[in-house]
Parts: C-alpha cells; sequence; structure tokens
C-alpha cells in the first residue's frame, strides 16, 4: 500500500506539484495519467525522496528512505538507460544484487522474466529503448518488491512488448503487489489499470476507478435503429433528447436512458431493430477531463499554398 500526503514541489516560478495527497492499494494495477508537463515525473521522484519538496510518502508504513534494502520492498523504474554503458546486463544487476543480498539465481531469473536472457553479456550501449526499458524492469523487479513504481516502462517497445508488458503487470499485481505506473498510451491504460491516479498541472483531477472515470467525465450514448428513423428521431428531439443521425441511418441519442428511449418506441408504436448503449474510451475521457489543464497546447496546422490547391502549374 502506498499512501502519498500533501506533496508539494515548486520549481521557482512553476508549481509542479500542487498539494496532491492518494493511496495505491496492492493487489491492482493503478495507473498515473496526465498531459506533458503535469507533474507525473516529479510526483515520483518526491514520493521516493529523490526531490526536495513538501508532503510525505509511506510504502507500507515505511518512507523510502527509512527502508533498508529498498530493492527489496520497492521496484522503481524512473528513466529509461540508468545503466553504465559497458557494463553488461548481468554485470549490472550484479552489482546492484550484492549490495542487496540477492542471489546470482535471481538475477537469471528477473532476464529471463523480461526476455533478456539471451543478450545478458552484452553491454547496454548497444541496446534499443526497448531492451533499456526490459534491463531496467529487470532492474526494479530483481529484489522481488513487494510495490513497483513505473515511469513509463512501455516508452520505446514495440506492440508484442507492450501487451507482455502489460500481461506481466497485471500478474504481478495478482499476485497481490501495489503497482503505480506512468503511460501516455491510454488504449493500453485502458486495458491494463483497474484504478487511476489524474492530474493536471500538479493538481489532483481524479482518484478512483477506471470505469468510474469514464462514467464521470464522458456521456454514454444510445444507439437506435429502426424502419422509421426519422419519426423516431421527431419523437426524441420533443422528449429533450439530442439526436444525431449516422450516414448509415443509425440514430445516437444522448441526454436520455436506453430504458427511457425504449419506453418511448413503446409508446409511440415505432418498431426498433437496435437498442444499445455505447460506452466512451478511458482516451475521450482523458481527453475531456484534462483539456484545461493542457500545458503545452500546439498550434493547428497552418495549410500552405500547394496543400490548398493554389499552385498554378505552366
Ligand atoms: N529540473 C526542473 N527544473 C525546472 N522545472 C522543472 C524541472 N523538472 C520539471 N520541471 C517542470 O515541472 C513541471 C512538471 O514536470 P514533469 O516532468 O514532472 O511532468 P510529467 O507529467 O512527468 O511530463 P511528461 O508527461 O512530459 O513526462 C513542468 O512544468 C516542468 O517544466
Amino acid at each position: 500500500m502506498i499512501a502519498a500526503k500533501g506533496l508539494h514541489k515548486r520549481y521557482k516560478k512553476t508549481v509542479a506539484v500542487d498539494d496532491l495527497s492518494f493511496d495505491v492499494r496492492p493487489g491492482v494495477v493503478t495507473g498515473f495519467l496526465g498531459p506533458n508537463g503535469s507533474g507525473k515525473s516529479t510526483t515520483m521522484r518526491l514520493m521516493l525522496g529523490l526531490d526536495h519538496g513538501e508532503g510525505e510518502t509511506t510504502f507500507d508504513g515505511e518512507r523510502f528512505t527509512d527502508i533498508r534494502r529498498p530493492m527489496n520492498h520497492v521496484g522503481t523504474l524512473l528513466e529509461a538507460k540508468p545503466f553504465h554503458p559497458t557494463r553488461s546486463a548481468r554485470n549490472h544487476l550484479k552489482m546492484l544484487a550484492s549490495a542487496n543480498g540477492i542471489t546470482d539465481t535471481r538475477i537469471d531469473e528477473v532476464l529471463e522474466t523480461v526476455g533478456l536472457g539471451a543478450v545478458r553479456r552484452k553491454q547496454p550501449k548497444g541496446y534499443s529503448l526497448g531492451m533499456a526499458q526490459r534491463l531496467g524492469l529487470a532492474q526494479a523487479l530483481l529484489g522481488d518488491p513487494h510495490t513497483l513504481l513505473l515511469d513509463e516502462p512501455t516508452n520505446g517497445l514495440d506492440p508484442h512488448g507492450i501487451h507482455w508488458m502489460r500481461d506481466l503487470l497485471q500478474q504481478l499485481a495478482a499476485e497481490g503487489r501495489t503497482v503505480f505506473v506512468s503511460s501516455h498510451l491510454l488504449s493500453e491504460m485502458q486495458l491494463m489499470a483497474d484504478e487511476l491516479v489524474v492530474i493536471g498541472r500538479g493538481q489532483m483531477i481524479f482518484n478512483g476507478d477506471v470505469d468510474d472515470f469514464v462514467r464521470e467525465f464522458t456521456q454514454s450514448t444510445v444507439i437506435v435503429r429502426s424502419p422509421a428513423a426519422d419519426a423516431f428521431l421527431s419523437a426524441l428531439e420533443a422528449e429533450g433528447a439530442t439526436v444525431a443521425k449516422g450516414d448509415d441511418g443509425e440514430l445516437v441519442v444522448s441526454d436520455m436512458a436506453i430504458g427511457a428511449v425504449g419506453h418511448l418506441a413503446f409508446t409511440e408504436g415505432i418498431e426498433l431493430t437496435e437498442l444499445s448503449t455505447r460506452s466512451a474510451s478511458l482516451e475521450e475521457a482523458f481527453m475531456s477531463a484534462t483539456g484545461a489543464a493542457e500545458q503545452f497546447v500546439a498550434r493547428e496546422p497552418v495549410p500552405t499554398a500547394t496543400t490548398t490547391g493554389g499552385a498554378q502549374h505552366a
């Protein structure tokens, strides 16, 4: 269990983390989301006491800096390639292992777990970003910790690697560990995380269940198909619903519950061939929740003369 209380960090005029408090519970994957520059990495550094700031974080009741042999309790991955460039992956882990009373068998075990068994004697300077992330994860897992704190672990991984990472983190959580992981891959997070901490400009936006986040920040719609679509559209609008008609004739109904839509069809004597709900995605919820808190907003591309058809051929 992680308990973060009153985390606060200011860089001169910038408040990077603004009085954040949250709990991360064991047994589930908790995703840490926020737009670029919202303070995720700073929060994670504060949690580990690697940055000066206010507030306190405890891991199963203890501050990270007070834990004897922290690798055996809290595994961390904060940046890719934090390795000596010419020391082999195995030697890198061996150095950490011997300082923490971890056996050679465990080193080979974690290298196999992360898929680096075959290249364990290679120097990390020859590693791709994805391989470096795997070595970073091996380092985090080395002490068989009960808690994992991972900043963008899927960064640089190919689709197979991302899938593998998702399965692994879910398995580690199912074993009862506390898994706190940041990522910009929202579709992946929707599949991987059970709970979320969402921040914007250093402030808490949401802390809770993924499904509740999607429900709170989006509107699910009701999809209707009917041979009398136009007549039903008018009836729905007369009842105050907002209705959009798709090219293929489907009606997308907002502001009315599915039961009320079905009841209206019944009272109007209109036949329906489909009546279903469409839930919004985590990405839609994230956009809606963090839109106002986005710090870096790109300008719309300006069309050039050639793309607007302004160029004339002689
Ligand atoms: N060493 C630093 N000096 C000054 N400002 C900093 C420093 N590190 C971070 N910041 C600022 O603090 C804010 C939060 O940055 P942080 O890197 O924690 O965000 P993030 O959510 O991890 O971003 P990203 O998603 O882009 O990785 C940003 O405004 C950033 O510019």
